[in-house]
């Protein structure tokens, strides 16, 4: 039998981001016309690209983002948004952002990848409905041009598994049986409409999953499959191993099972020891869908035909949805064709799916031009290496990774003379089209180098005299340098290659072009100081010198896979530690060093996780382990849920962690409490996810919880991240109100 190709997913936003700039277009103006029409051309560009595979993966389009669109689809838009009377387009975005005194859903983390989806509620009362309309409009649009698809939807045990339970003590998996209703229901009508698979999407499996969650799996596919009018079913699993859960999917009558190979290699195996699965169609995930490097076909075929002998039919797929990476090599023109040659992008990787496909249906020719591509992929031990870089890692001593104890540095630190309740800024203020376009403009030689300086030290002033102004206690300068948190620095640093139109989606219409970490890193020289010297030249305050922690900027590049993360993560570490002691010599008392993602990188499973935070925290204790005791040192967190690693925060060792915290109401401070964490915290009284400004009552409120566990002394006041994505009157309000708030709590401490 043939081996079938196909790809989990495909990205949506566009190769040159045009979803996002449509998106954005219509909030500005309402233009719906336009926005569908972009919507469309995207879609079917998608399908000509995804033509040369077996089977094409239909719904990966989508508005904003695809947890969202299950909302829609199953009716559970709750009745703050429905009270709106908006159109159903309206009402979707405003669930993606909020409005006037409407709070959004919630947004947290996809897994553990950079991707950002939008949490259901689900509540006692809640009941579920079917608005199929969007999949069968794609189905019948994508059959008008001679495609027919397979429409992918979140399976029914990872959605109930993301979504939040608004009331205590509801247990999401009661609700079960009444979502499989409307998927049964669903099911009969994609098959009445002609689709003949369908894909349901199960990464939570590759989480650590309870007997009942198994046993809730195996209720659901056993229901589906019963289903008297159905399309086939693929269960996809991806980013990890499924565990469990692979004999649990193995008995039910699902079609076709995906794995993922990239992640966990071992599967293989596991797989041929289950002889249901000798009746079913395996899809083999060897194509990396969350990294750039080219597959290594040669192994991969091998992989292929190990297991095309255990199952009943192989396919060959990537590893998990596309959406993780950029849509096409072909047009960066300036990467060095050193590192070029080693990448593949989503184009690129489908090319490579049907090409595995053929090499495996046994055509010859194709295997021999895969050895050709195999050799002209550069062996590891050609990756920029660096000698000096190597052994400064292998000199690392524990006690480069401490720092005197907390209370001696409390101490020495008491010469900022900052007061109880200290109020500052997470770091970047607005990232304004007039200040991207100070970086568009030097790059198109519009201005001179010089010119461009002044107009970002331009920015830096209004940036220091508004905080002034406002009161603020410790100030930023605003970053106003930086394209992004990350890729400003990977642009900085050797064995870096970044790219120019390599974009990601982030969340909705926020896009990253995460850097490829291609060799060994070093530092050429200071980064940041001297932005942070003309901002703390202005001013008598403390200035925050600010940079990226190691271990994100580990997690949103694409990273070398030749050596343990560890090792990379030291190696940029002692870059940032050169950048630490650079910042100090020139004056910085103050130093934060952000590390938004030390929960995204937290592996999947418990088993894996204590060695995770050795040397993830380990890492960020090389960069600041030089700062002198009287440095104030800060980290910031964001975009997660902390209780998982909360030993790992107080590990990091810092003197203050900043901390995202106003839309889940405070929760983390629970988690903080349960260890007993001692050293400052400052959590977020003001949501900036949301174009809301928050009133001053609000804000004292979220002090006032806030200090009932942790110390006035050590309790921070600032906003849940940076501003970047805000407009300046946005922001001047919030923080005059976050100021005035915490002087009238002040105002009443003993
Ligand atoms: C904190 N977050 C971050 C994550 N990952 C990162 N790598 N960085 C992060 O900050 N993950 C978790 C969260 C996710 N949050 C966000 C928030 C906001 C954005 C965002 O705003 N992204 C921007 C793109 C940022 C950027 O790279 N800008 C460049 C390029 C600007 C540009 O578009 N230029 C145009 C020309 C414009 C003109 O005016 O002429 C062009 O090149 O065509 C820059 O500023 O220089 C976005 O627009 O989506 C992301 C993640
Ligand atoms: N310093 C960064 C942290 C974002 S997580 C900022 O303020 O944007
Ligand atoms: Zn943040």
């Amino acid at each position: 039998m043939n081996t079938l190709t196909t790809v989990l997913g495909y990205p949506r936003i566009g190769p040159r981001r045009e979803l996002k700039h449509a998106l954005e277009t219509y909030w500005r103006t309402g233009d719906q016309d336009a926005l569908e029409a972009t919507g469309r051309r995207l879609r079917e560009e998608t399908w000509q690209q995804l033509q040369g595979l077996d089977s094409v993966p239909g719904n990966t389009f989508s508005y904003y983002d695809q947890m969202l669109d299950h909302v829609q689809l199953f009716g559970l838009t709750p009745a703050r948004f429905r009270q709106l009377g908006l159109s159903p387009l309206d009402t979707y975005f405003a669930m993606a952002r909020g409005r006037d005194d409407v709070a959004p859903l919630e947004l947290t983390k996809w897994f553990d990848t950079n991707y950002h989806y939008l949490v259901p509620e689900l509540d006692g009362t809640t009941t579920f409905g079917l608005e199929p309309e969007k999949l069968l409009g794609e189905l019948a649009e994508a059959r008008a041009l001679g495609v027919e698809l397979r429409p992918v939807l979140i399976g029914p045990l990872t959605f109930l598994l993301l979504s939040k339970a608004t009331t205590p003590d509801l247990n999401v998996l009661t609700l079960l049986e009444p979502l499989l209703d409307q998927y049964v229901e669903l099911l009969a009508v994609l098959d009445q409409a002609g689709a003949s698979w369908v894909q349901l999407d199960e990464p939570a499996l590759a989480q650590d999953r309870t007997p009942a969650e198994l046993d809730a799996l195996l209720r659901a596919y056993d229901r589906l499959t019963a289903a008297p009018d159905r399309p086939n079913l693929l269960v996809a699993t991806y980013f990890g191993d499924p565990g469990g859960a692979l004999p649990v999917l193995a008995a039910t009558a699902i079609e076709a099972l995906a794995v993922d190979l990239v992640s966990a290699p071992g599967l293989v195996r596991r797989i041929a020891e289950l002889p249901s699965l000798r009746r079913k169609t395996v899809y083999a995930g060897v194509v990396d869908g969350r990294n750039v490097w080219r597959t290594r076909l040669g192994d991969a075929v091998s992989t292929c035909t190990d297991l095309r002998a255990v199952v009943g039919r192989l396919g060959i797929s990537t590893s998990c949805s596309l959406l993780h990476v950029p849509y096409d090599l072909e047009v960066e023109d300036e990467l060095d064709p050193a590192v070029g040659d080693r990448l593949a992008f989503a184009r690129q990787k489908v090319d490579e799916v049907v090409l595995l496909g053929r090499a495996i249906n046994e055509d010859y020719g194709v295997l021999v031009d895969l050895e050709r591509v195999k050799r002209r992929l550069p062996n590891e031990s050609d990756l920029l290496r660096d000698q000096a870089v190597r052994e400064r890692v292998a000199g690392v001593r524990p006690e480069d990774r401490q720092r005197v104890p907390y209370e001696e540095r409390r101490t020495a630190q008491q010469a900022l003379g900052l007061p109880a309740l200290a109020t500052t800024t997470i770091g970047s203020f607005p990232q304004t089209a007039d200040v991207r376009r100070i970086r568009t403009d030097l790059r198109a030689g519009r201005i001179t180098r010089p010119e461009h300086d002044e107009r970002l030290r331009t920015e830096i002033r209004r940036a220091i005299e508004l905080q002034e102004e406002l009161g603020l206690d410790v100030l930023v300068h605003g970053e106003p340098e930086r394209n992004d948190m990350v890729q400003y620095f990977a642009e900085r640093l050797d064995g870096f290659a970044t790219t120019r139109l390599g974009w990601v989606q982030s969340y909705g219409s926020r896009c990253v072009r995460p850097p490829i970490l291609h060799g060994d890193v070093s530092r050429p020289g200071p980064i940041t100081v001297g932005w942070t010297s003309y901002a703390q030249s202005l001013t008598d305050r403390p200035v925050k010198g600010m940079l990226t922690g190691p271990v994100t900027i580990l997690a949103w590049s694409f990273v070398r896979d030749d050596q343990p993360l560890a090792t990379t993560a030291d190696q940029v570490a002692l870059a940032l530690r050169d950048e630490v002691a650079d910042l100090v010599t020139a004056g910085s008392r103050v130093v934060q060093v952000d590390e938004p993602a030390l929960r995204e990188l937290l592996p999947l499973r418990e088993a894996d996780r204590k060695a995770y935070l050795d040397w993830s925290v380990g890492a960020f204790r090389l960069a600041t382990g030089g700062a002198p005791a009287a440095v104030q040192v800060h980290t910031h967190l964001c975009y997660s849920e902390f209780g998982a690693v909360i030993t790992g925060i107080d590990g990091l060792d810092a003197d203050v962690t900043t901390i995202e915290a106003a839309r889940s109401r405070m929760e983390v401070l629970g988690d903080l409490g349960s260890i007993g964490f001692r050293r400052g915290v400052g959590p977020g009284v003001y949501d900036i996810h949301s174009p809301r400004v928050p009133s001053t009552d609000e804000v004292r409120a979220l002090i006032r919880a806030a200090l009932a566990v942790v110390p006035a002394d050590r309790l921070w006041i600032n906003p849940d991240c940076g501003l970047k994505t805000r407009d300046w009157p946005e922001v001047r309000d919030s923080l005059r109100n976050l100021v005035s708030a915490t002087r009238e709590v002040r105002a009443t401490l003993g």
